[in-house]
């Protein structure tokens, strides 16, 4: 179905058609032959068509009128159907239009929003109930400026108004210099902004108090950010350290960010101090990826005082187990030692069905030798021996121990009583060899050893202490045999 044309299309054509038709009628009133026995008849046609010109010409404008009406309608339920505010002012800064947002954003000012109401008059309505914070104290300043900046901001203006709401005021000139201002509240916007800010400084507080280093790193492990703790640890400014790579200050770093963050307890790694000195460093490392960043946070802690500090227990630890265990007259180990270790090699012995030996060693005549000698020569003539002793024994780790007084424990594992033999006159010949001088020997002029040689395979249930017996039964027998000579306990041990 085609349109009806509207009455602005109709009226143009009446028009022409009426004026053609008056031309005709003046044309017969001037003489055309032609026209003239028509000219009653074309005059009242012409009249009719003016009539018809004339309602046309009134029902066109009743019909744009209307028109109009319903455009402004539209228009202004559109701009009254925004969430922003919308204020329209002509050239001269005159309020021209506005919509229902706006006065909802200035309840206040209800009275004061009128079609003709300028610019200043709103403002300064405004600044007199105090609806501009910002402008408190230097109200006309505050006025000038905003006038002189009005419609020449390429950014939104950020303004606070009563009741703690916050607007973005877009204000733009149309061409025929008008301006169409646009409020937009963005008080929750800025609301979680401050919240943002707020919580940002916190933590900024927090990194910048912290005692341990952080550093901030891109996904290569070059270095963004570090805080004062960092600084101080490895002895760089900050300035140098930015874009650095971490590889820098710590040794031996895996491939990437990436990977230290996989162990989520972190690592130690050694590192270094500006001025060359090594340190110990526990590196944590943790990925922060958001929309827009893909950043990894480290924390670096300084245990080089604690290593030392443990290093420095650890000798003195063993310092002390060395002590607690080891004869202070002579160097070789203490009673407690033979003891630890002959119920350690007795269980292996029974577990592992391998023999065990022991000598039992004592130097003859020793109170003649130290009544002869006196006791700091006693002392000199022990540690003599026990050297002498040591020396004997081939495997490392068995050991030579004082036994008490003068007396000596020698156990050699996985030792049968033929080896235990062999050891036991390499002793005594060591000592006939070394000569140390006994005056006051029955025997000879020199320093001898009785020793009592024992030998098992040791039995879980039976006390280890049996092998110490019958290596005393034996050494027994060497005093009793004429001492400076070695006496085996040939009966079952266990
Ligand atoms: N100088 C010194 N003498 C010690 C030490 N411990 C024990 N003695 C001495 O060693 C001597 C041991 O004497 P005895 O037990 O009678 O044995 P001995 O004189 O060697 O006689 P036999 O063993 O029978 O040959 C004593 O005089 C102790 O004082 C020591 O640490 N230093």
């Amino acid at each position: 179905m085609s349109r009806p044309l509207p009455p602005r299309t109709w009226l143009p054509l009446a028009l022409g058609l009426g004026l053609l038709l008056q031309l005709l009628v003046w044309l017969g009133a001037l003489g055309a032959e032609a026209l003239a026995p028509r000219l009653p008849w074309l005059a009242g046609l012409s009249l009719a068509l003016s009539l018809a010109v004339a309602a046309l010409a009134l029902f066109a404008l009743a019909y744009e009128r209307a028109r109009a009406e319903r455009a402004r309608t539209t228009l202004e339920e559109a701009i009254d159907a925004l969430p922003a505010s919308v204020e329209i002012f002509d050239a001269r800064d005159r309020l021209v239009a506005f919509n229902k947002r706006l006065v909802e954003l200035y309840p206040h000012k209800l009275r004061e929003f009128q079609r003709g109401a300028s610019f200043e008059q709103l403002v300064r309505a405004s600044l007199e109930n105090g609806g501009v914070p910002e402008a408190l104290g230097r109200e006309s300043e505050w006025l000038a400026e905003r006038k002189r900046q009005r419609g020449t901001q390429t950014a939104p203006l950020l303004q606070r108004v009563h009741d703690d709401i916050w607007l973005h005021i877009f204000e733009r000139r149309t061409p025929s210099g008008g301006i169409v201002g646009v409020r937009l509240e963005v008080s929750e916007l800025v609301r979680e902004q401050q919240r943002l800010a707020a919580s940002q400084a916190h933590l900024q507080a927090l990194i910048h108090a912290a005692g341990s280093g952080i550093v901030s790193l891109d996904t290569e492990g070059h270095m963004l950010e570090v805080n004062p703790a960092c600084e101080r640890l490895f002895g760089f400014p900050a300035a140098e350290l930015r874009g650095s790579h971490l590889s820098m200050l710590v040794n031996n770093l895996p491939a990437g960010p990436q990977d230290l963050a996989r162990a989520r307890d972190g690592q130690e790694f050694s590192a270094r101090h500006r001025d060359g000195h090594e340190l110990c460093v526990h590196l944590v490392v943790a990925e922060v990826r958001t929309a827009t960043t893909h950043i990894f946070v480290g924390m670096l802690t300084d245990l080089s005082e604690r290593k030392r500090q443990e290093l420095r227990l650890r000798q003195a630890n063993e310092l002390l187990a060395r002590q607690s265990t080891t004869d202070g007259l002579t160097g070789v180990g203490n009673r407690r030692l033979f003891d630890q270790a002959l119920q350690i090699e007795w269980q292996r012995s029974a577990r592992a069905g391998t023999p065990l030996a022991m000598l039992l060693v004592d130097i003859d005549h020793f109170k003649q030798y130290n009544d002869h000698y006196g006791h700091v020569a006693g002392d000199d003539c022990l540690r003599r021996v026990a050297t002498l002793l040591r020396s004997c024994v081939g495997r490392g780790g068995e050991p030579v121990c004082r036994y008490g007084g003068e007396e000596f424990a020698v156990l050699l594992v996985d030792t049968d009583l033929a080896g235990a033999q062999v050891v036991a006159q390499r002793c005594l010949d060591s000592v006939r060899l070394a000569a140390i001088e006994h005056a006051a020997s029955p025997l000879r002029p020199a320093v001898s050893l009785s020793i009592g040689v024992a030998a098992c395979v040791a039995q879980a249930d039976h006390p280890a202490q049996r092998l110490i017996e019958a290596a005393d039964a034996a050494l027994y027998q060497s005093k009793q045999g004429g001492r400076a000579r070695m006496s085996s306990h040939m009966q079952k041990v266990c």
